[in-house]
């Protein structure tokens, strides 16, 4: 039997998502969601495609990675889809920090390992996560590549003019202190289907990608080539997230261990977990909060409208690194789904050639689509992201190519 399928294991700081993709019919087989790793309430939520299964969705206590990811390997068995399936050719992870080594999708070995633990440092929420769900998945199927797709590599063709921090180089090349930039695979693959929806090709435009998820990035992107991202050498710079601040003056740091007494562990939760969206209102859902802001609620208002605030400096910024752009593209939960946050983000840039036409802006919808108007110079888009799918795509087109060279 042919092994076509690639399952894809994306582990997030408290969650673990996966997909199931039969890489030769690009049928889906099955996805899912545990969340709320480590507490109470967690939650896994089952979703078997083909084969009429029945979608399911259990709750109660899931302590760590390596117990969701066996639960999740349950799960799949009952719908005959089990990790012990020949079918399987192999295993597709989600890795958040590859450094400035890893440029490509890798099969993993003990020494890919070793670089992925070095780095925990600078992905704390992530790397750990991501490092359970090789080695468990290892566990299960020792016999079956495992390959690390790393957030980091579409950025590592910054220039060193966009990567460099302006700080001592001799400490800053000591300590590999550069940017680094995340959400690669995403801000890779919206960017690539941006220029589809245009219907050009990659090289022919520059886009502007806003990744507002969770966390959330912004790439310029020039020529299907990343020339600059929000996020640096940790995902903790850049733009306002659900529970990161984002950039603030470096000093607020040694001002917070100087005057408010803070370890260095402390403020790194506080700017890691308790800042964002959480810090300025006690809520990162980006529902809730229009929910709230409808309701009156000021705290809200501020929160929503330094999110934004944020958003535009980014977008300008990327409009002058780039020159020229063709379009700007949202993705990711909020991106794909808030269009307040697309309106406000756009609002009053129209010098800029950069419009949202309120109708276009307000349709719900699963599919890539434009949402500016006919008149304006750049194309405003939603692109749905897919990093599971080109996880899988990365990790078949890897085993794939060295079978075919082993023949
Ligand atoms: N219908 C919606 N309207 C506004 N925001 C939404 C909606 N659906 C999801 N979101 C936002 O998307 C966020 C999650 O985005 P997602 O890309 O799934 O995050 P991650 O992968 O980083 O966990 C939620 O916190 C929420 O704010
Ligand atoms: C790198 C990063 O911030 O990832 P996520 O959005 O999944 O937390
Ligand atoms: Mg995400």
């Amino acid at each position: 039997m042919a092994a076509t399928r690639v399952l894809v294991l994306n582990s997030g700081s408290s969650s673990l998502k996966y997909q199931l993709i039969d890489m030769e019919s690009g049928d889906r087989l099955a996805a899912g969601l545990v969340e709320r790793i480590g507490e109470e309430t967690s939650r896994l939520k089952h979703t078997p495609l083909t084969g009429g299964g029945e979608a399911r969705d259990t709750e109660g206590p899931i302590a760590d990675h390596s117990t969701a990811l066996k639960a999740v390997a349950a799960e799949l068995s009952r719908d005959g889809l089990g990790l012990d399936s020949p079918e399987l050719a192999a295993i597709g992870h989600r890795v958040v920090h590859g450094g400035k080594h890893f440029t490509q999708p890798t099969v993993i070995d003990d020494a890919v390992l070793k670089e992925v633990e070095r780095l925990i440092p600078v992905a704390p929420l992530h790397n750990p996560a991501n490092l359970i769900g090789i080695r468990t998945a290892t566990a299960l199927r020792p016999d079956l590549p495992q390959v690390a797709v790393f957030d980091t590599a579409f950025h590592t063709t910054m220039p060193e003019s966009a990567s460099r921090y302006a700080i001592d180089v001799k400490t800053a090349d000591e300590h590999r202190i550069r940017r680094y930039g995340f959400h690669g695979t995403s801000h890779a693959y919206v960017s690539r289907r941006t220029a589809e929806l245009l219907g050009k090709e990659p090289e022919e435009v520059n886009v502007i990608v806003l990744h507002l998820g969770n966390g959330a990035s912004a790439s310029a992107v020039r020529g299907g080539v990343c020339v600059d991202t929000s996020m640096g050498l940790t995902p903790l710079e850049g733009l306002v997230m659900g529970t990161r601040s984002g950039d603030v003056d470096p000093a607020v740091i040694f001002h917070l261990m100087r005057v408010g007494n803070m370890s260095a562990d402390e403020i790194d939760v506080l700017l890691n977990k308790k800042s964002g969206l959480v810090g300025l209102c006690g809520e990162n859902d980006m529902r809730e909060i229009r929910r709230r802001i409808d309701e009156g609620d000021e705290e809200a208002r501020l929160a929503f409208d330094i999110y934004v605030h944020r958003l535009k400096k980014y977008i300008g910024a990327y409009y002058a690194v780039l020159g020229r752009v063709d379009a700007l593209a949202f993705t990711a939960g909020v991106g794909e789904n808030a269009a307040p946050v697309r309106e406000a983000a756009v609002a009053g840039l129209e010098e800029l050639g950069l419009a949202v036409d309120a109708e276009l802006n307000s349709v719900r919808s699963d599919e890539p689509r434009i949402i500016s108007p006919e008149y304006a110079r750049v194309a405003v888009a939603v692109v749905p992201t897919d990093e599971e799918l080109e996880i899988a795509r990365q990790t078949y087109a890897l085993v794939h190519d060295s079978a075919d060279r082993n023949d």
